[in-house]
């Protein structure tokens, strides 16, 4: 399997003297490319540090990202500016769409940007995948939150990147919206071997993906691999457990 992304020792230190913190602690993780990863941990333990590390978005203290080979914590701002419109999807968890614009615009719109020429058999896959051919022509505030978050998806994916990365992208969702979400990110994997890490709070998100990282205090604790909800709340547990006995 090769690898999409990965962190070597990352470190990513705020502040100084009694209010420093160590936001990422010697991190390293591989994300194999056509897996879906998600992120765990409690709050403040560093997962969007380490999503906007992964991603190019920030720049870690120490340590290394590549993307493919390349080790993007070395790359000049413009070049970094590039590879990720070009390499990288992101999908948030305010959505982040473009009020004035339609869905489809919302979708194509990093290909206009970035003046590339469309897919057009991959744009109309992720349209089909996304279930919302009725609702293309709709402004976000004529959609619902579920039906933004797709549109978001599809934008994410619609440059066919190498990864998407996505920081809680269910957090302001209903259930039932989350799983068409989860459903729609999971099928990107499955059928269209894409590679998707995503932080999440939520157990059952969690069990969409094939793999699970838990994070505390900036470090790696402990990985699942095929979880189920129930298993991803007992390493939780037990991860709360050790924690207490620690501390
Ligand atoms: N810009 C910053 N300046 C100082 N400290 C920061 C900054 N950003 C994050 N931190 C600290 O780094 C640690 C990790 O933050 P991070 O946001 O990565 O955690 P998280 O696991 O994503 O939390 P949450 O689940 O609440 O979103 C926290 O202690 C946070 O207070």
């Amino acid at each position: 399997m090769s690898v999409a992304v990965r962190g070597s020792g990352l470190w990513k230190r705020y502040g100084s003297g009694q209010t420093q913190v160590d936001a990422l602690a010697d991190v390293t993780a591989e994300f194999g490319q056509g897996r879906f990863t998600a992120i765990m941990g409690p709050s403040g333990s560093g997962k969007s540090t380490l999503l906007h590390c992964l991603a190019g978005l920030d720049k870690p203290t120490a340590g290394q990202v590549f993307v493919g080979d390349l080790d993007i914590t070395r790359l000049p701002e413009k070049q970094l500016t590039h590879l990720r419109r070009d390499r990288i999807g992101f999908v948030f968890q305010a959505f982040n769409l473009v009020p004035t614009l339609t869905a489809l615009e919302n979708i194509t719109l990093p290909l206009d940007l970035a003046g590339r020429k469309f897919d057009q058999e991959w744009l109309d896959t992720v349209i089909d995948t996304i279930g919302l051919k009725d609702r293309l022509g709709h402004k976000p505030s004529e959609l619902s939150g579920g039906q933004q978050q797709r549109v978001a998806c599809a934008r994410a994916l619609a440059a066919r990147p190498d990864v998407v990365f996505a920081d809680e992208p269910t957090g302001n969702l209903d259930s039932r919206s989350s799983a068409d979400v989860l459903a729609f990110l999971h099928r990107s994997v499955r059928d269209f071997g894409q590679t998707v890490v995503m932080v999440t709070h939520d157990p059952t998100a969690a069990s969409y993906a094939d793999r699970v990282l838990f994070l505390a205090d900036g470090e790696l604790r402990s990985e699942l691999l095929d979880p189920t909800a129930e298993s991803v709340l007992d390493t939780m547990k037990q991860l709360d457990a050790t924690a207490a006995a620690a501390g």
